[in-house]
C-alpha cells in the first residue's frame, strides 16, 4: 500500500513509540489499521464532525469513535455537563439520581425495555445478558451468527467479526474449547439453519443473540422475516431472544432497530451512544428476567464504576439533545446519511466500480465487491466477495483528501448531528476523485 509517509510522519513516530510499550501499539486491535495495510493515524483532537491528527491534517470523521458520538466530537452541551459533573465527583460507588434518570429515558425510548442495568462496556453487556439467559432457562447453549461481534467475552469470541475478521483470525487462543463448544454459530440470515438447530437441540438452547444489522462484518442487512423468525422460534422453544443493539441503539431510530422493525426481544444489549463518548454498556429487557439480577434476584453481576455519573450525564445529555424538538437533529443526520449512501451508489455506477452500499438511520456501510454480480448477505460472502485491497486504496485516497473512514471494510460508518450538507458534498467530491483513481 503506497501511503504518503510525509503526511503521517508524526503518526508514524507515535506508532513506533507506542509499539515499544503497548502490544501492537494500540489498545484495541481495530486501531492498528491492518485492514487497510498501513500504520495508524494518531489523533489529537476533535470538534463537531471533524478530527485532527497529530500531523495537523483535518478529516471529516465517519468513524466517530466507532459509533458513540451521535452529536459529533466535543459537543458543547455534553462537554459542559461532563465538566460540571467532574467538579461534583467522578464516582461514588453508590447510587445517584442520574442512573435512574437515564434508565427512565432509555425505557421511554426503547419499546421492549422495562428494566435496565448499566455496566461499563458492550462486552460486559452481552456477557451479562447471556449469563442472565442461562440463569433464566437453566440451559447452556448459545446461538450466535458467524461474523457478528458481541465483544470479547470467551463464549462470544467464536467466529466473530470486527477486529477478529479484519485480522483474519479463526478464533482466539485462550478461549477454553469447552466454553467455545457451548456457542453454536450459524450463518447470518440463514433462518432454516436456526430452525434445524432448534428442531435438534431446542431444549438445550438458552439464547439466540443477534445484531439486528450485522455491522461488524461491514454492513449486512437482515433479510425480511429473519429477525421476526428468530423471535418466533425462540418463543416456541423457550429460549431467550437477545438483540445486541450496541451499534444500532439510538442510531437507526430513537428506539433502535426494534422500534424501526417492530421486534420484541426478551433482552437488549446497549452501549456506545448511551455513554455519549464515555465508557458504558447496559443490558435491559423484560422485568421478569431483569428481576433475576442481584440483588433483586440470584444472578450475580457487579461493577465498581458501573453507572458512574460521568458516563450517565454524558449519555443523558446526548440522548436529550439528539432527540429534542421531535428528533429534528437526528432526522437531519438520517437525511445526510441517505444522501451520502446514494451519492456513493451513483459514483459506483458511473465509474463502473462494483459496490454494495447499505444505510439505515445514521449508519452506513460500503463494500467494494470483487465481481459486479456478487452480493453480501452473510460472513462467508463478505470474506469471499469483499475486495479488501481496493477498499484499502480507497481508504487512503479518502484520508489524503481529508475524509476519515473506518480503517477496515468489515466495519460500519456513522454520521453525526454535527455533519452538514457541505460535509457530505465534500466527501462525495473526494470519493469521485478517489474512484477516478481506482
Ligand atoms: N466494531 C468494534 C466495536 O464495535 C470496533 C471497536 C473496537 O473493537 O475497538
Amino acid at each position: 500500500m503506497s501511503v504518503a509517509t510525509e503526511r503521517y510522519a508524526r503518526s508514524q513516530a507515535n506508532f513506533a513509540a507506542a509499539q515499544a510499550v503497548i502490544p501492537g501499539g494500540v489498545n484495541s486491535p481495530v486501531r492498528a489499521f491492518r485492514g487497510v495495510g498501513g500504520t495508524p493515524i494518531f489523533f489529537d483532537r476533535g470538534q463537531g464532525a471533524y478530527v485532527w491528527d497529530v500531523d495537523g491534517n483535518r478529516y471529516i470523521d465517519y468513524v466517530l469513535s466507532w459509533g458513540p458520538l451521535l452529536l459529533g466530537h466535543a459537543h458543547p452541551t455534553v462537554a459542559q455537563a461532563i465538566a460540571e459533573q467532574a467538579q461534583r465527583g467522578t464516582s461514588f460507588g453508590a447510587p445517584t439520581e442520574l442512573e435512574t434518570e437515564l434508565a427512565r429515558l432509555v425505557i421511554d425510548l426503547v419499546p421492549s425495555i422495562e428494566q435496565i442495568r448499566f455496566v461499563n462496556s458492550g462486552t460486559e453487556a452481552t456477557m451479562s445478558a447471556l449469563r442472565l439467559a442461562r440463569a433464566a432457562t437453566g440451559r447452556r447453549l448459545i446461538v450466535k451468527f458467524t461474523g457478528c461481534y458481541h465483544g470479547h467475552a470467551d463464549m462470544l469470541l467464536v467466529q466473530a467479526g470486527s477486529g477478529v475478521a479484519t485480522l483474519g483470525l479463526p478464533d482466539s487462543p485462550g478461549v477454553p474449547p469447552a466454553v467455545a463448544a457451548e456457542t453454536i454459530t450459524v450463518e447470518y440470515n440463514d433462518l432454516d439453519a436456526v430452525a434445524n438447530l432448534f428442531a435438534n437441540r431446542g431444549a438445550e438452547i438458552a439464547a439466540v443473540i443477534v445484531e439486528p444489522i450485522a455491522a461488524n462484518m461491514g454492513f449486512v442487512l437482515p433479510k425480511p422475516g429473519f429477525l421476526s423468525g428468530l423471535r418466533e422460534m425462540t418463543q416456541r422453544y423457550g429460549a431467550i431472544f437477545i438483540l445486541d443493539e450496541v451499534m444500532t441503539g439510538f442510531r437507526v431510530a430513537p428506539g433502535g432497530a426494534q422500534a424501526l422493525w417492530g421486534l420484541d426481544p426478551d433482552l437488549t444489549c446497549l452501549g456506545k451512544v448511551i455513554g455519549g463518548g464515555l465508557p458504558v454498556g447496559a443490558y435491559a429487557g423484560k422485568r421478569q428476567y431483569m428481576q433475576l439480577v442481584a440483588p433483586a434476584g440470584p444472578m450475580y453481576q457487579a461493577g465498581t464504576l458501573s453507572g458512574n455519573p460521568l458516563a450517565m450525564i454524558a449519555g443523558l445529555t446526548t440522548l436529550r439533545t439528539a432527540f429534542a424538538n421531535d428528533g429534528a437533529a437526528f432526522e437531519q443526520a438520517v437525511t445526510l446519511t441517505t444522501n451520502l449512501a446514494n451519492g456513493l451508489r451513483d459514483l459506483g455506477t458511473r465509474y463502473r466500480i462494483p459496490l454494495q452500499v447499505g444505510n439505515v438511520g445514521t449508519m452506513f456501510g460500503c463494500y467494494f465487491l470483487r465481481h459486479p454480480d456478487a452480493q453480501i448477505t452473510n460472513y462467508a460472502e463478505a470474506k469471499a466477495n469483499a475486495d479488501t485491497q481496493r477498499y484499502a486504496r480507497f481508504f487512503w485516497a479518502m484520508a489524503e483528501r481529508g475524509v476519515y473512514l473506518a480503517p477496515s471494510q468489515f466495519e460500519a460508518g456513522f454520521v453525526s448531528t454535527a455533519h452538514t450538507a457541505a460535509d457530505i458534498e465534500q466527501t462525495l467530491a473526494a470519493a469521485e476523485e478517489a474512484f477516478a483513481q481506482l
